[in-house]
């Protein structure tokens, strides 16, 4: 069975072209792909399927993708995953280069793939829900609840990022977000530029989370009273440019394959 190794910055995937729709993608089997040690360690799982369109109930598009936290738990949406899927697709062959439409449990997203291996999504609209805190290294954290298909809690402070412990999952209201949340920290550190940390759902500290870099934005936005505008989002992997419209945002950001190659049968056969 063939797999794809690919990041986006530096958010990893282990990447499976199941065109057909014949893998049993059990938790155990994503859990063990997903782990740095006995398996070939990622932060989730990306199923590639060919959509049956419309009729499926899916997606209007061609593809769906089935993305899996590292824990073997699912979200409805991955926003670099989805830049990797794209660039994936495209090196596939699958698509050609440019425009098209990926289905996810999100809904449908348009992505542009760009000759220099960068892609943008259409990311669908981030919904600021509320406010809530989150309560990291025994502090207590504002932010905004902001849902950009999957739930997070994007807090702006003025306490330098670098500094938080994130080995330990933040604390969340589960009233608010009775599925679990992504919890962001950010810093302002320029007219338009933000930094981010996160706690994703499902996986733990990562080091970059593309909707979590929206809802950032929708976020740093939301304190402004603002619905609208554009930052850099520096994230410990590198750097994504988004934009908050009214009715949806965009995210641009590089993906990257890295490697390919075929899982082990007796392996994959004995996780079922
Ligand atoms: N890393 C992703 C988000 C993956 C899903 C998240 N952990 C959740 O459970 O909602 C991204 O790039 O958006």
């Amino acid at each position: 069975m063939e797999f794809v190794k690919g990041h986006g910055t530096e958010n990893d995937f282990v990447i499976l072209p199941d065109l057909d729709d014949q893998l049993d993608l059990t938790v155990a089997r994503v859990q063990a792909l997903c782990d740095r040690q006995r398996g070939l360690g990622a932060d989730g799982v990306l199923r590639v399927v060919r959509s049956g369109g419309t009729s499926d109930g899916t997606s209007s598009g061609k593809w769906f993708m089935d993305y899996r936290n590292a824990d073997g738990s699912i979200a409805e949406m991955c926003g670099n995953g989805l830049r990797v899927f794209a660039r994936y697709l495209v090196d596939a062959g699958h698509q050609p280069q440019g425009e098209f439409v990926v289905g996810t449990r999100a809904g449908d997203r348009t992505v542009t793939t760009h000759p220099d291996g960068s892609v943008t999504n259409d990311m669908g609209p981030a919904r600021v829900t509320g406010t809530s805190i989150a309560a990291v290294d025994g502090a207590g954290i504002g932010g905004f609840a902001v849902d950009v298909g999957n739930p997070h809690l994007a807090c702006v402070t003025d306490v330098p990022v670098e500094g938080f412990d994130l080995t330990v999952p933040p604390g969340y209201d589960p009233v608010m977000f009775p599925h679990g949340v992504n919890v962001e920290l950010i810093n302002v550190i320029g007219a338009d530029a933000l930094r981010m940390r996160v706690y994703e759902r499902g996986v733990g500290e990562t080091r970059s989370c593309g909707t979590g870099t929206v809802a950032s934005v929708a976020s740093w936005l939301a304190g402004q009273g603002r619905t609208t505008g554009s930052a850099t989002v520096d994230v410990l992997g590198g750097q994504v440019v988004v934009t908050i419209e009214p009715t949806t945002s965009t995210l641009t950001g590089p993906a990257v394959l890295v490697a390919r190659g075929e899982l082990d049968k007796s392996w994959w056969d004995a996780l079922a």
